[in-house]
């Protein structure tokens, strides 16, 4: 079984609701194993056991969440010593912007590289039904993605 690994980091909440929606997604299609961690506890190991990853961070002050921020770190060069490609999705929540916490995320991937599953999600403003919505969606499309080796 494949297993889709969702990584997030949050301060208030948001990134931390958004997340949950794409495990919900995801789980939907029932057929991938997904595993769900605060940025700060995943490590090197965690990513290697995954297939895909979405990763989900707020920006903050136009840059990306400190927390996200710092798991890329980590797992930046152990992940190109062992040659790892895997396929990704991104959401950012942001307040009214979003566009360099996003640029950060896709600077930092490339250099693995990851490789885009889906075009990046920013959701801007207070969380709604609609980006609840959206992040749902996505985790299904994910998982049957992963599911189908379409990525
Ligand atoms: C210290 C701080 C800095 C922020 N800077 C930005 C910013 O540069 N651009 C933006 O669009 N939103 C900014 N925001 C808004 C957050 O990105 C937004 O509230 C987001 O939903 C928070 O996600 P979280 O609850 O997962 O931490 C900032 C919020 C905080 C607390």
């Amino acid at each position: 079984m494949k297993t889709l690994l969702i990584v997030y980091h949050s301060q208030s909440g948001a990134s931390a609701g958004l997340a949950r929606e794409l495990w919900r997604g995801a789980r939907e299609e029932g057929s991938v194993d997904v595993r769900v961690m605060r940025a700060w506890d995943c490590g090197t190991l965690d990513v290697l056991e995954a297939h895909g990853l979405a990763l989900v961070a707020p920006e903050n002050a136009g840059a990306l969440g400190g927390g996200m921020k710092d798991f890329l770190d980590r797992v930046f060069y152990p992940a190109i010593d062992r040659q790892l490609v895997l396929p990704y999705a991104l959401v950012i929540s942001a307040g009214n912007d979003g566009r360099n916490a996003r640029a950060q995320v896709q600077r930092m991937v490339s250099g693995i590289p990851f490789t885009e599953a889906t075009p990046p999600l920013i959701c801007r403003g207070e969380v709604s039904e609609g980006h609840r919505r959206e992040c749902r969606e996505l985790g299904q499309a994910l998982a049957a993605g992963l599911e189908m080796g379409i990525f």
